[in-house]
């Protein structure tokens, strides 16, 4: 288990004048086995917080404990076999273009002085996991992006990390390869139980393969959960923006157009500007169709997303509902029942 407690991290102002808090009073517990994301925009200070686990930031004040011990504690040779635990990933992959990939894969168990027969052993396997075996006497330049960040990951893997810290890791990755990369980090969590950390700003690699999340904003954390809760019910602003090409969580000026003219066609009607989210099989069809034949409620829909999250379905629509106010309160308890989440958004629309 990582945990860090009450970190402060504070760097000389751009300016040179003053101080920067880049993050602020920041604690977070990460379970073993986990894929945890540490979400926010650039400068957030996710970075800042992360390097913390592996001390390649010492923060300013604050605990990090990993399985129990307090790092900030150790001597240096301590840190270092701590450190062997903790592997890295980077957006730019920093391979040595001297070294081939097999190399690059063997760089650390050299480091440890391991015999050349036993690091062929390990770097093998490795080479195997993520596909590359074919491509081991290549050098970095003859790579792909997604290639170079296989490389990465079988180099971080050389020591059998415990915990694999991944810093933006497919930031620089087109979206199919992103896609597999994070195919096979989920692959190297459930296969080789690794405990991951993901650093980004990306919210499909959150979608994809995170389980909890903290979303970080100037420093501090703003939000946190599981991704489904989060997803579900964004509170911060800076998340909802975030969210807001998953969940249409901004109403375009078209749809907002289309609400109005919804309202001005029923006159004396309830009429309810409403964003239904939900998650798993309650799909939303025969809800709404329930609605409409039992209830006697005018549905329209008017924008809808649906993806996956963690192998579930994940909707959002949003509607307008016009009914008489007694039906709409029997529709508002018909849908909690079937674990649709309602947010009105009725002064979104009058603003
Ligand atoms: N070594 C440093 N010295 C001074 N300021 C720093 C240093 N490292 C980071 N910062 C500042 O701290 C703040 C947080 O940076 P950090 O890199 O942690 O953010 P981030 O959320 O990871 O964003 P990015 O993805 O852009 O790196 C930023 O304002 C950054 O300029």
């Amino acid at each position: 288990m990582i945990e860090l407690q009450h970190i402060w991290q504070t760097y000389p102002s751009p300016d040179g004048k003053g101080t920067l808090d880049a993050v602020k009073d920041v604690s977070v517990t990460i379970e073993d086995g986990e894929i945890f994301g540490v979400l926010g925009r650039s400068g957030a200070g996710k970075s800042t917080l992360v390097r913390c686990i592996n001390l390649l930031n010492r923060p300013t004040r604050g605990k990090v404990l990993v399985d129990g011990q307090d790092l900030l504690a150790l001597d240096d040779a301590q840190l270092r076999t701590v450190r062997h635990k903790i592997g890295m990933i980077f957006q730019h992959f920093n391979l040595l273009s001297s070294r081939t990939v097999y190399g690059n894969v063997a760089l650390p168990l050299e480091l440890t002085g391991m015999p050349k027969d036993k690091i062929r052993q390990k770097v093998e396997p490795l080479l195997k996991l993520v596909g590359l075996t074919e491509h081991r006497d290549k050098y970095p330049s003859q790579l792909s992006g997604g290639q170079k960040q296989r490389v990465g990951i079988a180099r971080a893997l050389a020591n059998d990390p415990k915990v694999l810290l991944s810093d933006e890791a497919t930031s620089a990755l087109d979206p199919e390869t992103t896609v597999s990369t994070l195919a096979l980090l989920r692959r190297i969590n459930r296969e080789l139980g690794v405990t991951i950390v993901m650093i980004t700003h990306q919210m499909e690699v959150v979608k994809q393969i995170c389980e909890r999340i903290v979303v970080m904003d100037h420093g501090e954390i703003i939000e946190r959960g599981s991704v489904l809760d989060v997803f579900r019910s964004p509170k911060h602003p800076t998340t909802r923006s975030m969210l807001s090409g998953i969940l249409c969580t901004e109403l375009p000026p078209s749809v907002l157009e289309k609400i109005r003219a919804e309202f001005a066609a029923h006159p004396g009607q309830c009429n309810k500007a409403l964003r239904l989210t939900f998650v798993g099989e309650e799909a939303t069809q025969p809800v709404i169709s329930t609605c409409a034949t039992d209830y006697g409620v005018n549905f329209n829909i008017l924008a809808g997303q649906i993806s996956e999250i963690q192998e579930k379905t994940f909707g959002s629509l949003t509607v307008v509902a016009s009914c008489s106010p007694e039906a709409y309160d029997r529709v508002h308890a018909f849908l909690l029942a079937n674990h649709i989440q309602i947010e009105e958004l009725n002064d979104a629309v009058v603003a």
